[in-house]
């Protein structure tokens, strides 16, 4: 079921006499219960893009529909209702620092007017939803930055919403700290069926969670798609740029490089799908083509749609092997492309 429906959205805004077209002719349909990234380099549009989810903007051309809500003919009233249905969380988390962890998750339940013996039961249920039982006393300054997610995502969660919002809101967090997070909006997504629309710069962060995805720059969507699609087959070189965060981290790239420099045959990069694929082609690969292959180096991510694998070997044998050797992985729904030749 379709849960949010962006219709050529875009957002121009008036800075200093010049015109800034943040987001252009945008259209996205997200459905209930599933984990959406958008991901993009800093300035390409994603968090005014966001920010028209819940109405913190309002588009300059286009429209919004969240659930049975068409956003933009919503009277103030009907938009606060329907903003509470519509959470978010931020890089910063947003907390008030002057509330302990229960105060700052009552809050929202307090605006909402909840009683007070209803709003303690919700903010338990909360506190043991996100791991943070025997913390409810603490002030955010004596938590974590892990800790603090944690009460933003509780204090999002209050009001029941249909969507979760989030706003970079593992780039303050360290690698750890950011899995744990992560693996938390997973469960709550399992879970409570949420749907979740996150944006990132980082690459990983939707391979790990994320269904679908969509690529913004320069203020357009330029691709978006099943997140193992576009790792199989990214369209733009945008895209591919994302894909090798995670497929050629920076320090698999340098083993590689120092391995180029000796080695003597031609440097092939084999994408594939499925985590033991790689595995009988090569050795098959070596019988039927009668070359020398080396292994670089191998790398398998694991995305929600299934695994997604690139393994670097280096190929050693005449032009014609060689070429047989492409195309024998061609013919074995093996990508091959060739990075350096001897
Ligand atoms: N309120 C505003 N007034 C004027 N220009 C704005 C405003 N908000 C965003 N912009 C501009 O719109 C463009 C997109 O910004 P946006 O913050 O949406 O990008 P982003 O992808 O989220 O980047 P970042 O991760 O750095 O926030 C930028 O050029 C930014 O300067």
């Amino acid at each position: 079921m379709l849960l949010i429906h962006l219709n050529n959205v875009s957002k121009t805004f008036q800075l200093k006499g010049q015109s800034v077209e943040a987001v252009k002719n945008v259209d996205l349909d997200i459905e209930k219960g599933e984990v959406f990234g958008v991901v993009g380099y800093s300035g390409a549009g994603k968090s005014t893009l966001v920010r028209l989810l819940n109405l913190l903007e309002t588009p300059t051309t286009g429209t919004v529909k969240i659930a049975d809500y068409e956003m933009l003919n919503l009277s103030n009233r009907a938009l606060r209702a329907a903003r509470q249905e519509i959470s978010m969380i931020f890089q910063h988390f947003n907390l008030l620092w002057s509330r302990t962890v229960h105060d700052n998750i009552a809050f929202p339940l307090e605006v909402a007017g909840v009683a007070k013996s209803e709003r303690n039961a919700r903010v338990e249920e909360l506190i043991n939803l996100v791991g943070l039982k025997g913390r409810e006393d603490s002030y955010p300054s004596q938590l974590s930055g892990g800790q603090k997610q944690r009460v933003g995502i509780a204090r999002a969660l209050a009001n029941d919403p249909k969507v979760l919002l989030c706003d970079e809101a593992t780039s303050a967090l360290d690698p750890k700290t950011t899995s744990s997070i992560l693996e938390l909006l997973h469960d709550i997504n399992q879970k409570l069926g949420l749907t979740i629309v996150l944006i990132t710069h980082e690459m990983p962060v939707i391979q790990k969670i994320c269904s679908r995805v969509a690529v913004m720059e320069d203020g357009n969507v330029v691709e978006q798609g099943n997140v193992l699609d576009v790792f199989k087959h990214p369209q733009q070189e945008i895209t591919r740029t994302f894909v090798r965060q995670v497929t050629d981290p920076d320090d698999a790239n340098q083993a590689i490089e120092e391995q180029l420099r000796e080695e003597k045959g031609t440097v092939i990069r084999l994408t594939f799908v499925g985590g033991d694929a790689g595995k009988p082609v090569v050795s098959e690969l070596i019988r039927a083509c009668d070359v020398t292959v080396n292994i670089l180096q191998g790398n398998i991510a694991q995305t929600q749609n299934g695994s997604y694998g690139s393994l670097f070997v280096s190929i050693e044998g005449d032009e014609k092997q060689l070429q047989d050797a492409i195309a024998f992985l061609q013919g074995h729904q093996v990508e091959a492309e060739v990075i350096s030749d001897a």
